[in-house]
């Protein structure tokens, strides 16, 4: 009977999932979109039963389409959302509030008080890797047992207990019986040490957090338990389980020290391997577990951008100029540039290199012949400069010129948008046969734990180019695009500022 790796995509819009064979090819995919919850301005929120319900549904959905069981199943990887902050009843297995998802702002006074604190700034960096910022999952967890009526007795109590999503789904479809989390998931949390991979004691004091409630930290390809037999008719190993970002990186097959991957979703993530060795950046970077495998860690520098398709989205959803986002290529190409326009998508502040949660989104050089294409456009440019601040940080801090970059998720199908990007940079951007990196990476991860795979150099060859595209633009016009782009970042700040 021939076995396949179930991978399960816990993405910020979508549950999906995605079967793999040996070539890493896609025998079979299932996907559902989920309600977005903004209570209040700057918040986001999710609701985990929905989150859990589509993921089980498409997770059998992707079986039946062909026809397959759990027999199939050699192994399942897990990949998500990150810092998205679940709390639950442990006796009851119900949330005790939405899960507070990664791009909500609501703790960003609060993370300025801990800002004030003696040596917080730079203990939390040297520990963490991270800054103090509403991004991180240890303030949503701060925020919900002060906010919701008993939990913090509760908590106390041990009756409660937290996750971020890999978590919270290993708990569900084990039936409560296994609470643990992967590395690198754990190291977006702001309460994990990164250089001992314990829970950080000092930290979880500042934050108030008791550690009763968090998960056991483990390596990102292991074997964690089994599904309970009554989700799929059987049981089926949990082998595996990474962030989404750290788990493209994986699935492109950034293996070594220096190769960089840029992942185009609802944010936009740039990560770069740097190996055993965590290397502190010095340009608004943050510094990350990339995964736990083969009975060591290995680190990545990361830039985070936390709106990138999300944009696009706002066209079709809020604004109602598109039917669907794919339709913004063509939009975009039916003018030659954006005619002065620039969109800065600060919906939820600006994540690296700026750090600033209370930006706001901007629309500037609007003359009278700009029109809806020109807006589309310069929404899709808005995605590209985005990455050009991040690589600029980042080959600051790693000394490395980029020859290609890498890119995968949802918005790198839209060819203008690569083409884009390949002229802001001034560097090769390949795209893969498989843009489905996340969730190829999490299939990996729970293969290699399983020997589905035997090693890396045996998914390595699975990784072929689809597209490269070459920059084409001239010097001078690229240099002022870039400098508009930055009078127009400075006026989103300022808006901040006022
Ligand atoms: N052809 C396209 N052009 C531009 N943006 C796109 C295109 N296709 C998808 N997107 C955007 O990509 C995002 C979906 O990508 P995906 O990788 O599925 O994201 P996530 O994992 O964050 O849910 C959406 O925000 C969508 O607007
Ligand atoms: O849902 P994505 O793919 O945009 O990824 C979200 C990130 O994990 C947030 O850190």
């Amino acid at each position: 009977m021939e076995k396949f790796i179930m991978a399960l995509d816990q993405g910020t819009t979508s549950s999906r999932c995605i079967l793999y064979n040996k070539k890493g090819e896609i025998v079979s995919l299932a996907q559902k979109e989920f309600l977005q919850l903004y209570p209040h301005a700057g918040w986001v929120e999710h609701d985990p039963m929905e989150i859990w319900s589509t993921q089980v549904g498409v997770a059998q959905e992707a079986l039946y389409k062909i026809d397959a069981t759990y027999e199939n199943i050699q192994a399942i990887g897990i990949t998500n959302q990150r810092e998205t902050t679940v709390v639950w009843d442990k006796h009851t297995g119900l949330p005790i509030y939405n899960a507070i998802v990664w791009q909500c702002r609501r703790t960003a006074e609060y993370c300025d008080q801990l800002k004030t604190r003696e040596g917080l700034i730079e203990k939390v960096k040297s520990k963490t890797g991270l800054l103090i910022d509403a991004y991180f999952s240890g303030t949503k967890l701060h925020w919900i047992l002060e906010h919701v009526p008993g939990a913090r007795e509760k908590a106390k109590n041990g009756d409660l207990l937290f996750g971020t999503i890999e978590t919270w789904l290993i708990w569900k479809l084990s039936m409560g019986k296994i609470h643990v989390t992967d590395y690198s998931n754990a190291s977006r949390t702001m309460l994990f040490n990164i250089n001992t991979l314990q829970w950080d004691e000092e930290i979880l004091a500042e934050l108030d957090i008791p550690a009763g409630m968090l998960p056991e930290p483990k390596p990102s390809s292991c074997l964690y338990g089994t599904t309970d037999p009554v989700i799929f008719g059987g049981s089926v190993q949990i082998a595996g389980a990474a962030g989404d970002q750290q788990a493209a990186l994986f699935g492109q097959t950034c293996f070594k020290e220096g190769e960089v991957k840029n992942t185009y979703g609802t944010g936009c993530f740039m990560l770069m391997n740097t190996g055993e060795k965590p290397v502190q950046s010095q340009n608004g970077l943050l510094t990350t577990i990339a995964w736990g495998l083969d009975g060591k860690v290995e680190y990545a520098l990361e830039g985070s951008i936390f709106v990138a398709g999300a944009a696009v989205q706002w066209l079709r959803d809020e604004l109602g100029i598109l039917h669907d986002s794919a339709e913004s290529e063509a939009m975009a190409a039916s003018v030659t540039d954006s005619n002065g326009v620039y969109v800065v998508p600060a919906f939820v502040g600006l994540g690296a290199p700026y750090w600033n949660p209370y930006a706001r989104g901007t629309i500037l050089g609007i003359t009278r012949g700009a029109n809806k294409n020109h807006l589309v456009r310069a929404t899709l440019e808005s995605l590209a400069y985005q990455t050009a601040d991040l690589l600029q940080a980042m080959e600051e801090d790693s000394g490395i010129k980029l020859a290609a970059l890498k890119v995968d998720g949802g918005a790198s199908a839209n060819n203008l948008l690569m083409q884009i990007q390949a002229d802001l940079l001034d560097t090769m951007v390949q795209r893969p046969m498989c843009i489905e990196t996340t969730s190829l990476g999490a299939a990996y991860l729970a293969g290699l734990a399983t020997g589905y795979w035997k090693d890396k150099e045996d998914v390595v060859q699975n990784w072929q180019i689809d597209q490269t595209f070459a920059p084409s633009l001239p010097q001078e016009t690229r240099q002022s695009m870039l400098k508009g782009w930055k009078r127009a970042v400075r006026c989103a700040l300022a808006w901040a500022e006022e």
